[in-house]
């Protein structure tokens, strides 16, 4: 499971077509993608199974994991690899039960997170937010790299991706304190050029 490079997306991030922006960032090197059509100018229903499809298809042909947030009905309809859930999600005990062989990431933002959380049935862990972002509406109070270097020395074994304002100028910092991998949204959607953001994250 190699999540050194994780992009996250939906439409409402995309100031050009969604497609593209997948296509140029999984030819660049992404080595995994989530789907997360949330907030507000999404899209709902046929419209979003639709545009799973189309980028689970780009996934697929650049051999990038696929994993969808949040949503349990689209992991079976687009052959996910994985499904990311947070704190305010379907607990993980039953995201586990539902799918025994997906990759299954958690949230986690604080040590009462940690300390609420069936950790042990989790594949990853998403720490953040690293920095401020603007990406996430409810998204928790920055929290820094220390967070990454205090979840892995209690999770030495478990994969943690920082996640929240992580750019290409402070993605070393996240890697260095001891991550995984770095997760994000507008350094990749907002790029002036996609290949080389993604070359330098
Ligand atoms: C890799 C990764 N880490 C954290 C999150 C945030 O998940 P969550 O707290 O459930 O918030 P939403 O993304 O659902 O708004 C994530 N999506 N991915
Ligand atoms: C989806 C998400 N989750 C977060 C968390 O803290 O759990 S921050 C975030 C948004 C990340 O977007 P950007 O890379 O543009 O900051
Ligand atoms: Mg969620």
């Amino acid at each position: 499971m190699n999540l050194r490079k994780y992009f996250i997306m939906g439409s409402q991030n995309c100031n050009y077509t969604p497609e593209d922006v997948l296509e140029k960032a999984a030819q660049a090197g992404i080595t995994a993608f989530q789907f997360r059509e949330k907030g507000e100018g999404s899209l709902t229903g046929q419209d979003k199974l639709a545009l799973g499809r189309r980028l689970r298809d780009i996934c697929t042909r650049y051999n990038v994991l696929f994993f969808v947030n949040d949503d349990i009905d689209l992991v079976e309809r687009l052959g996910a690899d994985g499904i990311h859930v947070g704190q305010d999600d379907m607990r993980l005990k039953e995201v586990r039960k539902m799918f025994p062989d997906k990759i299954i990431g958690l949230s986690v933002s604080s040590q009462t997170e940690v300390e609420n959380s069936s950790i042990e049935l989790a594949d990853y862990l998403g720490a953040g937010s690293v920095f401020a972002t603007s990406s996430k509406d409810d998204a928790e109070q920055a929290v820094g790299t220390k967070w990454i270097k205090t979840l892995k020395r209690q999770f030495p074994d478990m994969p943690i991706v920082g996640i929240g304002g992580i750019t290409e100028k402070n993605a070393a910092s996240v890697i260095n304190a001891g991550a995984d991998g770095v997760a994000v949204i507008s350094a990749i959607t907002k790029a002036d050029n996609v290949e080389v953001t993604v070359q330098n994250l």
